[in-house]
């Protein structure tokens, strides 16, 4: 048998002051690698926290092997040298800093011309990466060859699209050369190209001699991995050899449960008010410096229709949105009308967002955390980053009743920060649905979800479609993830749009 990497005897977890898992056992041995699968969200990603040592193990027994052998084979200096230290971890949220005053980014920064420059650039970024081993094997010139991020050295942290932004998380947990690699859902945000290329990445690293460990959906498993933690709400997690592991097997289709007629009600209580054209956009370009990041695009949304925004990372999706949300100040230098309403006509930028229902991953990277998960939910009355008013009790009952549809009642009143990513996710979506919008934009929203969680978002999108006149804008990088009410389809690559197709369109 193979050295101990890693072991787990029947230990509990505590995050945040609540135990949370309990009776865990898992053992990993040199040579395996590990996904983590199973529609408990929650305790998947306190699993990775854990063998990060991000949260406290405080009942059973840990050790970590992988720090033993790392100390044997690389003699260390320093005391303070902690067991967690040979772990790489590529979590939900990435925390850069800004150059002038190493606060966090914040939300839209990188469209605010003022601070789109404050921040280090990506060849800075990496360069100040410290390996572990004094021999590291993977070396800048590896690394930027194999993540593809050679055409984004120069480019400032702030201004990478999402995808950017994953593949230079991975490029920095690989140059630190770590005995043990984490990754919590590593290919959401990823576009087809990139989800590929990851497969045949995870082989070289795991090549190289470091243990991987991830978080990921049962049918994209890399080949690389050996073994499967299967990790269902209720259960215990049940640890298998790959080869043995059947996904379909193992996430048969729940029953619905779907409130459709409680989702009809929540969609009755106001009536969506009606408006010619949605979104008009007229030869719009956005530029930065020398770089066209949308180039000449004509799009009109009518009431009511249902559009799929697709195109690779770095495509120009999000910059498009941003133009829609009020977020992006080039809008007022173009064509652009919102709501019959032609932008620089002395609308405000609340005016515009009191109509739309917004989803994002630069709204769950950035969304203030230190409120209750009440708060954020009902904050989307006001279109604010958390609450800052007395709400009517009417509105509250609203947002508890959306809350019961998603599953997280019982959360209202925890701390944002304190519950699980999944379900930050969920607060956020029924923070978007609440007021009852105009136009709903979901920019990648089943990000990290387990496949039950994506089929019942799915469904519950579909019934709003079906029960409302509700405009929809759905971004997704997963063909299957789009609910079957979208009809119409915009693809941009590289900033140009290159089709517009509708559903006859589609099927033929
Ligand atoms: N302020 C800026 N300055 C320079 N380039 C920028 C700026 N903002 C965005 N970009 C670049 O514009 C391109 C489009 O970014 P955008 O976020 O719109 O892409 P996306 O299609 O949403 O990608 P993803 O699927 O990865 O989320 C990217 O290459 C990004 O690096």
């Amino acid at each position: 048998m193979s050295e101990v990497i890693l072991s787990f005897e029947d230990i509990t977890v505590r995050s945040t002051g609540q135990t949370v898992v309990g009776n865990i056992s898992f053992e990993i041995r040199k040579g395996e690698h590990w996904a983590l699968v199973g529609d408990n969200e929650a305790g998947k990603h306190l699993l990775l926290e854990a063998i990060a040592g991000r949260v406290p193990v405080v009942g059973g027994k840990a050790s970590y092997g992988f720090y033993e052998r790392y100390r044997r084979e690389n003699p260390v200096q320093s005391p303070h040298f902690l067991w967690q230290k040979p772990v790489s971890f590529v979590s939900a949220r990435h925390h850069f800093t800004s150059l002038s005053s190493k606060n966090s980014f914040y939300y839209q920064q990188r469209y605010n011309a003022a601070d789109a420059e404050d921040a280090a650039t990506v060849a800075q970024h990496l360069s100040e990466i410290t390996p572990f081993p004094d021999t590291p094997v993977w070396t800048f010139e590896k690394v930027v060859a194999a993540l593809s991020v050679q055409h984004l050295l120069e480019k400032e942290l702030i201004k990478l699209s999402n995808g950017e932004t994953k593949r230079v998380l991975l490029a920095e947990a690989l140059l630190r050369n770590p005995s043990v690699l984490l990754l919590d859902s590593p290919l959401s945000g990823l576009d087809v190209k990139s989800r590929q290329a990851f497969n045949q990445l995870v082989t070289a690293i795991t090549a190289s001699g470091i243990t991987v460990v991830l978080v990921a959906s049962p049918d994209e498993i890399p080949d690389a991995i050996t073994h499967v933690a299967i990790w269902n709400e209720g259960q215990e997690v049940e640890n298998k050899l790959k080869a043995q592991y059947h996904p379909n097997g193992r996430h048969p289709v729940q029953p619905e449960t779907l409130d459709r007629d409680e989702v009809k009600s929540l969609l009755s209580a106001s009536a969506i008010p009606s408006f010619q054209a949605i979104v008009k956009m007229e030869d719009v370009t956005i530029q930065y410096g020398d770089k066209t990041v949308l180039d000449n695009i004509s799009w009109e949304v009518r009431q009511g229709e249902r559009w799929a925004l697709v195109g690779h990372n770095g495509a120009g999706k999000s910059t498009l949105l941003s133009l829609l949300y009020g977020d992006n100040p080039q809008a007022y230098r173009n064509k652009i009308t919102l709501f019959d309403r032609r932008r620089g006509s002395g609308e405000s930028i609340w005016d515009i967002k009191q109509h739309i229902g917004y989803v994002s991953p630069e709204l769950f990277q950035y969304f203030p955390r230190d409120v209750s998960c009440s708060d954020v939910i009902e904050s989307g009355f006001y279109d604010s980053l958390g609450l800052f008013r007395d709400i009517e009790p009417a509105k509250q009952a609203v947002a508890l009743r959306w809350m019961k549809i998603f599953g997280i009642a019982e959360l209202a009143a925890k701390p944002f920060k304190h519950v699980p990513t999944s379900s930050q996710r969920l607060c956020l979506l029924a923070r978007a649905l609440v007021k009852n919008p105009v136009l709903l934009i979901l920019d990648e929203p089943c990000h990290g979800f387990s496949a039950p969680r994506q089929r019942h978002f799915k469904t519950l999108v579909n019934a709003i479609c079906e029960a409302s006149n509700m405009t929809l804008i759905y971004v997704s990088h997963y063909q299957h993830e789009i609910p079957e009410c979208v009809t119409k389809v915009i693809q941009l690559e590289n900033g140009r749009c290159v089709s517009q197709v509708s559903e006859t369109e589609m099927t033929n």
